[in-house]
């Protein structure tokens, strides 16, 4: 196997300790340069290699030299929740503190910060949401934008709206940070139009080389040669754990299984392999186990999507394998539905990737293609507000007060199409008027609601139906994610216990029963083992009913009162408020039509398609190679449709 990579280059490790190895990062020669460019410059556009020390030094660079006397803040957002908190733990560390006092992270629904935090490290998403109260983040002195490239609809915002902000608060600065980002069209961008000046530094240098090996051909399954890779580097290369990059939590839950059921044959002499997954679909804190270090005898084996892939350093990652493709949903905004499609990695991607080694030891990073086929990838990835459903972006811009969206200083402008049914989702759900201007209240309630337009309606018009208690435990546990636990030993097992707790409504009401009986029985955490429940799902859906309660008891919506024996349908049709365009209709030959006219051949475990129940609602649904892949499957009566469009119509 070795013999198909072609190695490129390699030199020894360094070992280090925590302030030589501060100084020995290859910004530290920057410091200077960096710091006189930002005090010089509203813009500096940061390029430099994976793992310079971006994310942790800069920050700390300018806490030293003061930009935080008057108390403002220094802000770094990240694209992901388990790099702010991850990131957050390491400089504090360096800056010999607990989280949380100079240093600390703000993600959704959970932060670690005091009245002496002065680096804040959080995502975008949170960042976006501050603009709502703090127009001109006055709070802020410097605001850093890590991983630029990525290009996120938040990142993508953030530009525009600094653009704006960086215009009426001269003292202001904006750091844009990327290993591959397209700096002149980021320098561009700002100049044109409103002169704002930027200066780009480009840090040369790595801490730590990473050989890259290629395959000499292209492989027709990239999992089963990733799993070879794996079982190689365990058999023939020295210690150092392994990160695996593919497409998503099937393929890792694929390659874990596979990896457990290989410890029989693994011989004695060699690591036993503990391979762990790590993708969005699981809550933080089981993200965070990647992180945990094991004794030598073991190797860690991280089978990861992309979440892994940017300002994550895992201590210990020597190896990186690299499949070289990715899933990216495409949003349809005729049918509604999006299309999840398989499609090669950029070489940005590539680079990011290969940089997860190399961070705390040479690394080698195995990718799973040839050479030419990586010459042949894009350089950059496509911008997701050019393919994206763009509800949660057009709301948030109608949020800051946007009369005409097209006003917006897009990096890209996004394609008018997919604004316009925004726009028309967001005006049925009442969000805004005839004039497209935030409806009172509830335009402006949903708005402050840290939750997905479609659950905010749903919960705000619980009152209505007499279900808001309900309504609370159902948009918290959708929010946490997926209740139920399956462990491939005991599948059995674990599916009578689920058909306890399941309800004849659907999904949605099955979720609320396990949250409620979670609640009955005061978060026993042996209850949810015993009855193959994910435990921490379910204490992250308390966690985020505790945040929101306080936004009803302001807008005066009570929820305390439990009203026994509520009708379910009731909670079906106040849902249906929020979701009422993911609808579908079964069809003669057994499969669905949403209303909106696309024909979808559902596959889902869930016992009401199995069933053949006419009318379905769903909270979401993706297409992927032909078939729908649909979740929060609940029946609905086509009475309430009729009385719902009826009532749309007439307005
Ligand atoms: N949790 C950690 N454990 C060990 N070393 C760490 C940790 N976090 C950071 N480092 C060290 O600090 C270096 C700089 O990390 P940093 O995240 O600041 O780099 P970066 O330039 O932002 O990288 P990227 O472009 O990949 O985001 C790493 O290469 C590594 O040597």
């Amino acid at each position: 196997m070795e013999d198909e990579f072609a190695i490129q280059s390699f030199k020894p490790a360094l070992s280090t300790n925590l302030t030589l190895q501060k100084k020995l990062l290859p910004i530290f020669k920057y410091r200077e340069q960096l710091l006189y460019a930002i005090e010089t410059f509203q813009v500096t556009l940061i390029h430099g290699h994976t793992g310079c020390g971006k994310t942790t030094q800069l920050p700390q660079y300018l806490y030293e030299t003061g930009w935080t006397k008057d108390g403002k803040i220094i802000g770094c957002t990240q694209p992901r929740r388990l790099v702010a908190r991850s990131v957050a733990a390491r400089v504090s560390e360096e800056l010999t503190t607990e989280v949380g006092k100079t240093c600390g992270y703000k993600i959704q629904f959970e932060h670690n910060i005091s009245d002496e935090t002065r680096i804040e490290y959080m995502t975008d998403g949170t960042l976006l949401k501050e603009i709502l109260t703090d127009p001109l983040l006055e709070r802020y002195s410097v605001i850093i934008i890590d991983e630029v490239h990525e290009r996120t609809i938040n990142i993508d915002l953030l530009l525009g709206i600094l653009k704006r902000i960086l215009i009426k608060r001269r003292d202001l600065r904006v750091i844009l940070a990327s290993a591959s980002a397209n700096i002149q069209k980021l320098n561009d961008f700002f100049y044109e139009k409103d002169k704002i000046e930027t200066k780009s530094i480009s840090i040369e240098g790595k801490l730590f080389p990473v050989d890259v090996m290629y395959l000499e051909n292209p492989t027709e399954n990239y999992v089963n040669t990733a799993i070879e890779t794996v079982l190689n580097i365990n058999s023939s290369y020295p210690s150092g754990d392994i990160l695996v990059f593919l497409t998503d939590r099937r393929e890792i839950e694929e390659c874990v299984k596979r990896i457990e059921s290989s410890a029989v044959t693994t011989p004695d002499d060699l690591p036993m392999l503990v391979p762990l997954p790590l993708h969005s679909g699981l809550t933080l804190d089981e993200q965070l186990r990647v992180f945990e270090i094991y004794e030598n005898r073991f190797r860690k084996v991280i089978f990861s999507t992309n979440i892994a892939e940017a300002s994550v350093t895992i201590d210990g990652i020597v190896y990186v394998v690299d499949c070289g493709f990715c899933k990216q949903r495409i949003f349809n905004p005729y049918s509604r539905v999006s299309k999840l499609i398989r499609i090669p990695i950029s070489k940005s991607n590539a680079v990011q990737r290969m940089g997860r080694a190399g961070r705390t030891n040479s690394g080698k990073c195995f990718r799973l293609f040839p050479k030419t086929i990586y010459d042949s990838l894009k350089d950059e990835s496509d911008a997701e507000i050019s393919h994206s459903d763009l509800l949660p972006a057009v709301f948030f811009l109608k949020a800051i007060g946007l009369r005409n969206i097209y006003q917006f200083p897009f990096y890209i402008p996004p394609p008018t199409v997919h604004i316009i049914a925004a726009l028309e989702d967001l005006y049925f759900l009442g969000a805004i008027d005839d004039y497209s201007n935030l409806t009172d209240p509830t335009g402006l309630q949903m708005v402050e609601l840290p939750l997905d337009a479609r659950l905010s309606k749903a919960l705000l018009s619980s009152a209505s139906y007499d279900c808001t208690y309900a309504m609370l435990n159902i948009v918290s546990v959708m929010m946490a994610g997926d209740v139920f636990y399956r462990p491939s030993s005991n599948q059995y097992e674990a599916t009578a216990c689920h058909a306890t707790f399941t309800t004849e409504e659907g999904d949605i009401l099955t979720g609320l029963n396990v949250f409620e009986s979670f609640l009955n029985r005061r978060t026993d955490m042996k209850w949810c083992k015993a009855n193959f429940l994910n435990y921490n799902t379910l204490s992250h859906a308390s966690e985020i009913r505790k945040h929101i309660l306080p936004y009803l008891q302001r807008f005066h919506i009570s929820p305390e009162k439990r009203i026994r024996d509520i009708d379910p349908s009731k909670m079906i049709e106040c849902l249906l408020q929020g979701f009422f365009r993911n609808v579908a209709h079964l069809q003669d030959d057994g499969s669905y039509r949403t209303i909106l006219g696309s024909p979808v051949l559902v596959d889902h475990k869930s016992t009401l398609i199995n069933k053949g129940i006419p009318w379905i609602m769903f909270t979401s649904m993706v297409e992927y190679e032909g078939r729908a892949f649909i979740n929060g499957v609940s029946k609905i009566e086509s009475k309430w449709l009729e009385k719902f469009y009826h009532r749309k119509n007439k307005k």
